[in-house]
């Protein structure tokens, strides 16, 4: 028998139960390897996620570099941006890592908010920071990547490089495709963003390769108080 299908005579396979065969530990471990295997392990990713965040409430995603040093005043204004979302009733959510995603994580855990991480399994492992109440480890970015989208009503986006660009640039898609409702996608710090606002304004834009309507799903500003307000107000315009 094998499960639920009956075999006699000719039609018997071979000798062995299923349960014999998952219970043996010997033989070849290609399979470990394997992307049906992967497969499994992406799916397992998602029900963690899902099952960890589903219940969390309203969040905003924090987004920035991980080189951003702590006597740096982009890290005071992570924490400054981290704190001022709890105090407006928002968990916040990060990279999990260390720079600015450990400058929202400490704003957020000190003004007693709920301060999630988002990891992500990298060669040069760093873990979690340890201002991350609710941590989550992934091995897949887009798994991950998955849940800022799912679980955040707006991001802000401190000065980064290319992990935050990513991150920045795959919302601004998301939006302009409408493959997600439009949310609020602020850039804080306007001598860092300054000059790529500048080319998308004066290149991109000007060579016909977006649309007006696709800048203004960004505000820039330094303003930390002002990026609180935004989140606020989509949170009340959608409520
Ligand atoms: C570079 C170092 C550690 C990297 N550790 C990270 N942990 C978690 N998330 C990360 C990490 N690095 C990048 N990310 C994601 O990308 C964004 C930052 O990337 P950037 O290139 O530094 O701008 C960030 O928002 C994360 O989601 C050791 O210093």
């Amino acid at each position: 028998m094998r499960g639920p299908v009956v075999e006699r005579r000719g039609q018997v396979r071979d000798g062995s139960t299923t349960d014999e065969r998952l219970l043996d530990s010997r033989g070849p471990t290609d399979w470990l390897h394997s992307d049906t295997w992967r497969v499994m392990r992406i799916q397992a990713e998602f029900v963690e996620g899902f099952g960890a965040l589903a219940e969390l409430g309203p969040a905003i995603a924090v987004f920035g570099s991980a080189r951003t040093q702590p006597d740096h005043p982009h890290y005071a204004m992570g924490e400054d941006v981290g704190r001022r979302l709890v105090e407006a009733g928002f968990a916040v959510i990060t990279g999990g890592g260390p720079g600015a995603m450990e400058a929202a994580n400490k704003g957020a855990c000190e003004a007693g908010g709920v301060s999630v991480g988002l990891g992500i399994e990298l060669p040069f492992e760093s873990g979690l920071n340890q201002w991350v109440d609710k941590g989550i480890n992934f091995r897949y970015f887009f798994a991950r990547k998955t849940m800022f989208v799912k679980y955040s009503q707006g991001f802000v986006v401190l000065p980064g490089g290319l992990g935050t660009f990513d991150e920045l640039f795959e919302a601004l898609t998301l939006v302009q495709t409408r493959k997600v409702t439009s949310f609020p996608i602020v850039l804080l710090g306007t001598a860092y963003w300054g000059g790529l606002m500048d080319w998308l304004r004066g290149t991109v834009l000007a060579e016909g390769k977006v649309s007006p309507a696709d800048l203004d799903m960004m505000v820039v500003t330094d303003d930390v108080d002002e990026a609180v307000a935004m989140m606020v107000a989509a949170r009340e315009a959608s409520s």
